[in-house]
Formats: structure tokens, C-alpha cells, sequence
């Protein structure tokens, strides 16, 4: 029998939890598929007492996790702590430093020092594996690194995060609140510590920023991410998306332009006859557009305990194999740096509802806004009266720049008649 793969776990949470059972439950099975057994070692959380759920008998248990960066009978350190700083950054950082591999879960960190870890490793050839960090359980990472590595890439977009994902689907389906159906979300494990991290659009952008890194060979830049969350969506958005045949998605897209790399996550309003308008519930999906393959989409659970630890455990059986590859596809030192391209140029239609005061002379108003500025308006809807005298009007328009529509905005927020702020939903054309 070949000498075992000998593994740490900082954090026992949902997927270190995961990782546990995943490994008890298939450890013959890993054995034959890595050529070694994976074997954890030791593990560290904040609480040894809490009931998880798992057995970790025969693991020493680390009060400090740091610990488990140096010691001498662990090959792999497996980072499931979560935060972009603090603990987790010094446990991956003094983990390779040390000659360990690691693999790890947290997009957060990697969005914000992926570059820098990634040369680390390579420094002292070991391993930086993420593939839970992105889309859980879908293997996309792999399959920018392998599968897909002879294409440039011409465009990515996706649904990145399972709870926001999750969330517009139940309040469609069941026309409950937002905040109701936040709470399932965190009870089911899939939303972050901090669900403000979900619900802003800061978790898709921190996938998509990693995601951007591996498939234009690009330095990751969060920084450049253009970001907004899906608070301002309503119930009344939701139901209009439907009559104009679109479904609200958040979305984390990416590409090249003129400019420079355009990332962006916000919602979106996704045509009805793309198959990711489908993609209902915690679900995931990524769509990778290639020069030569042309479009694929992956799609399966982005969030939760199995999904995670079953992408957790393939970075480490390809650490057991003996497989090194370069952390975000090419060698850290050749990753670019690239402009980012701002928001101002992209170019795109837009879905605007108002909240107007029903009188004549408004939607002309409006319109007048729209065409001072030169967008010119592909539809328009209006729906019956209120008791506060309020009704929403939503327009649709042609392609324009952003920096128009903004322009057009502010003359609209002049208008005495429109009552709030516009709720404004870019409209993606596949
Ligand atoms: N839950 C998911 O569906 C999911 C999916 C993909 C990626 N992730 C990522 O995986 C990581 C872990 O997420 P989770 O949902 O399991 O989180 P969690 O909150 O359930 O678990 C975190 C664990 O880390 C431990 N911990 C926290 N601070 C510590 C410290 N200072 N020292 C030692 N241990 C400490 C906690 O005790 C707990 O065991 C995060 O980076 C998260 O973004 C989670
Ligand atoms: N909070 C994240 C977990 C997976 O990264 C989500 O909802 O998608
Ligand atoms: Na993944």
C-alpha cells in the first residue's frame, strides 16, 4: 500500500462537516482513485464540544489552527474557515510557505490575494486548489484548466450564488418576502457568515473575479468588479420580467472589450428561451464561451454540504495522484494585468420601471428624457390606477451606453411626477 495523502481541516463547519463524512463514507473508494488513502490527521475549530454530526476519532484535534501549517505529519492543509483575511490568509500563506499543499473553499480570500497565493505555491511547488471556492460542486475550475484550455476564452457568465438564486426563485414561485425566504437559505447552509455577502452580489463577485483570473489569464482584480446586489428587486419587477418573457437572474458576467475586461454582477433580466433562465432554486450555472468548443454550460448545486465537500475532495485526490498544475491556469508570473472596463461603456438594453404619478403629460415626460439623450424605447407598460395616485410604468429600450442611461436618469429624477428612484435592470441578450 502507497504511503498515505496525510490531511489537516481548519474548520468543521458545513463543509469541513462535508469533507469528514465524505471521506469516512468513500475512503476505500479514494484510496483506489488517488492510488493512496486520503487520511485526515488532525483538525481545528473555534469549538471542540459542538455536536457535528461525524466521527473524528482517531484525528488530533489543533486548538490553534495555525498549527497545522507546520506540522511535520500533515502533507495538505484543507482551509475551511472562511474570511478574506485573519485567520484563514495566515493559515494558507504559512501552510505553503511550509512546503504543504493547500486546498481550500474560500472564494473571498482568493478574490482578494489569489494572485499572490498562487505564486507562492508555485514558489515552492505545491498546490493552490479551489475548485469549491467557485460554483460548489460544479467542476468549472477543472474545466477551464483542463477540458477547455485550448479555446480563449470570449465570454463567461453565470448564476454564482445559490442563495440569491434561490431566493428569486422562492419570491417568484410563492410571491413570499425576501426576508422569509433569506432565513430558509441560511437555515439550509448555503448562505455565507455574513449574508450581506450573498444578498449584495459581493460572494458572485468574488467567484466571478477567480473565475475572470483563470479564463482570460488575467491577474485577479475584485477590485474591477462592477457590483450590485438584488435588494431593489420586487415582487411587482419579478411578474413584469414574466410578462416581457424574461426571468430575473443575478448574474456574474465577464469578457473582453475595447476597454478593457468587463466584469459585472447585478440582475438581470434573462430571456425565457435560454436554458440559464432555467436554472431555478440553490442551483448554479456557468456558461463558457470558446473560440473553438463555441458554448458550454455547466450546471449543479453551488452551495451546501455535500456539493462543497464533493469539489473539496477532488482537489485532494488530485493532490494524492501527484498532479501540480499552475492555480489559475497559466504560471502566476504570466498571469496579465489588465484594464478594468468601466461601467460607463458597457453597452446593453435596459428594462427602467417607474413609480409615476398618474397624470397627462408624464410617460411624454419621461420619454422626452429618454430621447434627449438618444435611447430609443423598444416597449412600454403601463398598468391601471392606484389609491395613492402611483402607478408603475416600465419601459424597455435598445441597446445604448451606460453612460447615456445615466445621463437620462438624473433628467428623470427631476421629474416631478416619478415618486422613487427608478428601479433600472439591465437586459442581457445571449
Ligand atoms: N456553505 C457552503 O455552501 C459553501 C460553499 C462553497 C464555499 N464555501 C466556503 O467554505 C468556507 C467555509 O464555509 P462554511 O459554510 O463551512 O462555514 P461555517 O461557518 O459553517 O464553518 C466555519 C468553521 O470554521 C471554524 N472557525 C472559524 N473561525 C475559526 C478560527 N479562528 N480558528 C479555527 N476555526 C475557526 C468554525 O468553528 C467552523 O467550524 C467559507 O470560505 C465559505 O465561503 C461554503
Ligand atoms: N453563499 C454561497 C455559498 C456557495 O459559495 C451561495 O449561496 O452560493
Ligand atoms: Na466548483
Amino acid at each position: 500500500m502507497n504511503s498515505p495523502l496525510r490531511i489537516g481541516i481548519a474548520g468543521l463547519g458545513t463543509v469541513g462537516a462535508g469533507v469528514v463524512k465524505l471521506l469516512a463514507e468513500h475512503g476505500r473508494l479514494l484510496s483506489v482513485r488517488g492510488g493512496r488513502p486520503l487520511k485526515i490527521v488532525a483538525v481545528s475549530a473555534r469549538s471542540k464540544a459542538r455536536k457535528r454530526d461525524i466521527d473524528l476519532s482517531g484525528m488530533r484535534w489543533e486548538k490553534d489552527p495555525m498549527a497545522l501549517a507546520t506540522a511535520p505529519d500533515i502533507d495538505v492543509v484543507v482551509e475551511l474557515i472562511g474570511g478574506s483575511g485573519g485567520v484563514a490568509r495566515r493559515l494558507v500563506q504559512k501552510a505553503l510557505a511550509s512546503g504543504k499543499h493547500v486546498v481550500t473553499a474560500n472564494k473571498a480570500l482568493l478574490a482578494l490575494h489569489g494572485t499572490e497565493l498562487a505564486a507562492l505555491a508555485e514558489k515552492k511547488q505545491r498546490s493552490l486548489a479551489f475548485e469549491a471556492a467557485v460554483a460548489g460542486g460544479i467542476p468549472i475550475i477543472k474545466a477551464l484548466r483542463e477540458g477547455l484550455v485550448g479555446n480563449r476564452v470570449k465570454r463567461l457568465y453565470g448564476i454564482l450564488n445559490g442563495t440569491c438564486n434561490y431566493i428569486l426563485t422562492t419570491m417568484r414561485e410563492t410571491g413570499r418576502d425576501f426576508d422569509v425566504v433569506l432565513a430558509e437559505a441560511q437555515a439550509a447552509g448555503y448562505a455565507e457568515a455574513d449574508p450581506t455577502f450573498d444578498v449584495d452580489g459581493i460572494d458572485a463577485a468574488h467567484k466571478l473575479a477567480v473565475l475572470t483570473g483563470a479564463a482570460f489569464g488575467a491577474r485577479v482584480d475584485f477590485a474591477g468588479v462592477h457590483v450590485e446586489g438584488i435588494r431593489r428587486v420586487t415582487s411587482m419587477d419579478i411578474e413584469f420580467a414574466q410578462e416581457l418573457g424574461y426571468r430575473i437572474k443575478l448574474l456574474g458576467l465577464a469578457r473582453e472589450t475595447r476597454h478593457g475586461i468587463e466584469q459585472r454582477v447585478h440582475p438581470c433580466m434573462v430571456p425565457l428561451d435560454t436554458p440559464i433562465a432555467h436554472i431555478e432554486g440553490v442551483f448554479n450555472a456557468v456558461v463558457v464561451e470558446g473560440d473553438f468548443v463555441g458554448t458550454t454550460m455547466f450546471q449543479g448545486r453551488g452551495a451546501g454540504q455535500g456539493p462543497t465537500a464533493s469539489a473539496v475532495v477532488a482537489d485532494l485526490v488530485d493532490v494524492a495522484r501527484g498532479r501540480h498544475m499552475p492555480a489559475f491556469v497559466v504560471p502566476a508570473e504570466k498571469l496579465a494585468t489588465k484594464k478594468a472596463s468601466p461601467m460607463d461603456r458597457h453597452v446593453g438594453a435596459y428594462y427602467m420601471r417607474l413609480m409615476v404619478q398618474d397624470r397627462p403629460g408624464v410617460i411624454a415626460a419621461v420619454s422626452g428624457a429618454l430621447a434627449k439623450e438618444r435611447i430609443s424605447l423598444e416597449s412600454m407598460l403601463q398598468r391601471g390606477r392606484s389609491e395613492s395616485g402611483e402607478v408603475p410604468v416600465v419601459l424597455t429600450t435598445h441597446e445604448t451606453e451606460e453612460a447615456a442611461m445615466r445621463r437620462a436618469l438624473a433628467r428623470i429624477a427631476k421629474l416631478g411626477a416619478v415618486a422613487e428612484e427608478p428601479c433600472v435592470i439591465r437586459i442581457e441578450a445571449f
